[in-house]
């Protein structure tokens, strides 16, 4: 019997939200394929976290507001935008589907909203910029590496391959603890690659060390042989590869060696308090982007929800763009965001689901199905332009009981 992957099957009837892309998915891929992507870190407590914030947010809405012309339309970074919605990096995408990495930029491309490679993709800079005709609005997100020369070499190839933003990664000066990955002994499938590093000077930095670092597998055995692993990173090889080779000793003033290096503006991903946002702003970071990593990173940490506030607060008055994500599932979740003072929301998950479900095809229907929903949960709470979400169509469980200013 075949069954076509890109439909559902019998049992898997139609998804009509993320939690249905969410399960069909999960039945499809592999176990430590799955394992990988679902994970958070530890116990999970800011994972849940992540999901139970939002739920928490009440809506206040207004009534008898003309809707018949919402405003979905924004700007992010300059770009004009379909939506305030960003796909956010999540590395190795050809896991979930052969379209990988070119499926999701190009469903992004087609419902115009920006796209985030991540540098451990299984697509490279070219290739994905080249499988979209160049067009698209990209993000790269970057891993610094202890070579520098390897982060100087990926900055300029994502830049001439148009991405129009560096998206630096903060969270990860080495990788969190994932249950799933140490159990399943996780690494790249074989026949997938870390595309970035196949670039020919890649390999020729390399080379003197005789690492191949498109190569997670080869990396684990390295860095067991060096020494440098722990019994858990000697088991994912993930978290082997990041020991090795990410540079755990960058500061605040890193940014300054990247400025040196491009022009592109630059976001800075995983803050999670003020204190780091005013050190971004001291930086001349182009936005700030509250994440904690899909809970993957510290566990214990807030929902990304629940601090956003607090970093909005810390740039009022800037021009420093705020982005969040963690836990985006509903259009309900973008409005609340939206009220919070962010600019545009991003999610991970989400799209490997849809990539899953049907390459991407699915990624489209992940789309599409966020636009409707905000569109929905607008015109039902009388909000008629992204930009403008005002502060009270919503309730934090932390504000004062509601006193008439009327
Ligand atoms: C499977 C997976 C891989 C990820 N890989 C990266 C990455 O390579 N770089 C990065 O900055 N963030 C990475 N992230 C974090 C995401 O960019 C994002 O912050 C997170 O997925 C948001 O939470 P959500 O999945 O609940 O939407 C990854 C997340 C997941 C789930
Ligand atoms: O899995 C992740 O969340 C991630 O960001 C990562 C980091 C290093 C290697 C591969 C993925």
């Amino acid at each position: 019997m075949s069954m076509s992957r890109s439909k559902a099957s019998a049992e898997e009837s139609v998804p009509v939200n993320l939690d249905d892309f969410e399960r069909i998915a999960d039945k499809r891929l592999t176990k430590a394929v799955h394992g990988y992507y679902s994970s958070g870190a530890n116990d999970e407590v800011s994972l849940r976290e992540n999901r139970v914030a939002f739920e928490r947010i009440r809506l206040r809405p207004r009534f008898l507001i003309d809707v018949d012309n919402i405003q979905l339309q924004t700007s992010i970074l300059g770009y004009n935008v379909s939506m305030p919605l960003i796909v956010s990096p999540t590395a190795m995408q050809k896991m979930a589907h052969p379209d990988g990495e070119t499926g999701v930029a190009i469903a992004c491309k087609e419902m115009g909203i920006p796209m985030t490679l991540s540098t451990l993709a299984t697509t490279s800079v070219t290739d994905v910029s080249a499988n979209c005709g160049g067009e698209g609005l990209r993000f790269f997100q970057l891993y610094t590496f202890r070579d520098r020369g390897i982060t100087y070499d990926l900055v300029k190839r994502a830049e001439a391959a148009g991405f129009k933003a560096l998206v630096l990664t903060v969270d990860t000066p080495t990788l969190g603890r994932r249950n799933a990955d140490i159990r399943n002994q996780f690494s790249l499938p074989t026949g997938l690659s870390l595309a970035n590093f196949e670039a020919p000077k890649a390999k020729s930095t390399l080379g003197s060390e005789g690492t191949n670092l498109s190569d997670a597998r080869e990396a684990v055995r390295i860095a067991a042989k060096q020494g440098m692993a722990d019994h858990s990173d000697s088991r994912s090889a993930l978290s082997a590869y990041t020991t090795k080779f990410f540079d755990a000793s960058l500061t605040w003033d890193s940014i300054k060696w990247l400025k040196s290096i491009t022009n592109l503006p630059i976001v800075v991903k995983g803050v999670m308090t003020a204190e780091d946002a005013i050190l971004a702003k001291e930086q001349g970071v182009a936005a700030v982007w509250v994440s904690n990593h899909g809970a993957r990173q510290l566990d214990g940490v807030d929902a990304t929800i629940d601090v956003l506030e607090e970093v909005v607060d810390a740039l009022r008055g800037t021009s420093i763009e705020v982005y969040l994500d963690g836990g985006i599932r509903r259009g309900t979740d973008i409005l609340k965001a939206l009220a919070l003072g962010a600019r545009a929301v991003a999610f991970g998950r989400p799209a490997l689901w849809g990539l899953t479900y049907n390459g991407k095809e699915g990624v489209s229907q992940v789309l599409q199905m966020m636009k409707d929903e905000l569109s929905l949960a607008m015109k039902l709470s009388g909000a008629t332009n992204v930009s403008s979400v005002p502060r009270d169509l919503i309730r934090m469980p932390y504000d004062a009981p509601y006193k008439s200013k009327l």
